[in-house]
């Protein structure tokens, strides 16, 4: 299991400021920052296209984590790596050539990860497991922030951390979705060691404070 890190999602930042609000998230002591990308189809929702994340590279160094909400990611991953994505986490539940695009994302030169959604059994990943960097395991259904942390999922880490165990694998387990301070511990006991959090982090007075907590360096 790596180290805790916090990736704290740029959904709930303020998108007429991105710039500064990143500025928040190194400042709280942040490695990572989580990108969304909906389009409108897999999700019902929009947000940033690679234009984004292109002008946010020169910005910061900050590990660009982009998660794809697309029907067609086949048709986007280079985008968003040219644009500066350091990792790039494809949704299971669409249909197109998964293992040849998670080869895809390596080749251009970034990590990858493949992620699923509450309704989705974490079978459908298992295949993946010794191609990837990270799975991403949704505890809400993906397209909005705000939503509540959906407990049940941590079965789905659990086994997940039982297999990489097992088979000596070395991916990540990553939450996404209604995660806060409170409920990272119960997800570090199954097995999660990479947290996103939009809203709880945003809105946390004192975001060094967050960080240390979900990191559990306090
Ligand atoms: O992928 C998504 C939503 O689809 C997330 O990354 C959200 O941005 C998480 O926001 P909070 O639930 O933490 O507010
Ligand atoms: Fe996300």
């Amino acid at each position: 299991m790596g180290s805790p890190i916090l990736a704290p999602s740029m959904l709930a930042a303020d998108h007429t400021r991105l710039a500064e609000d990143i500025k928040c998230v190194e400042q709280a002591g942040c490695q990572w920052l989580h990108v969304d990308i909906m389009d409108g189809h897999f999700v019902p929702n929009l947000t940033f296209g690679p234009q984004t994340v292109a002008d946010l590279r020169p910005k910061t160094k900050l590990f660009l984590d982009v998660h794809l909400m697309l029907d067609n990611p086949q048709e986007f991953v280079e985008h968003f790596i040219k644009a500066g994505a350091d990792q790039v986490t494809i949704h299971v539940e669409p249909e197109y050539d998964i293992p040849g695009t998670l080869a895809k994302i390596r080749e251009l030169g970034a990590k990858c990860g493949v992620v699923f959604n509450p309704g989705t059994p974490v079978a459908a990943v298992e295949p993946y497991l010794e191609q990837i960097d990270m799975v991403l395991a949704m505890t809400v259904q993906p397209g909005f922030g705000g939503q509540s942390f959906q407990e049940s999922v941590l079965e789905k880490t659990k086994q997940l951390a039982a297999w990489r165990e097992e088979r000596n694998l070395d991916f990540r387990i990553q939450v996404d979705g209604g995660v806060n301070a409170d409920n990272a511990p119960i997800c570090r006991n199954n097995g999660v060691d990479t947290f996103v959090a939009g809203t709880a982090f945003f809105k946390s007075e004192d975001k060094v404070a967050f960080r240390q907590k979900v990191e559990e360096l306090v």
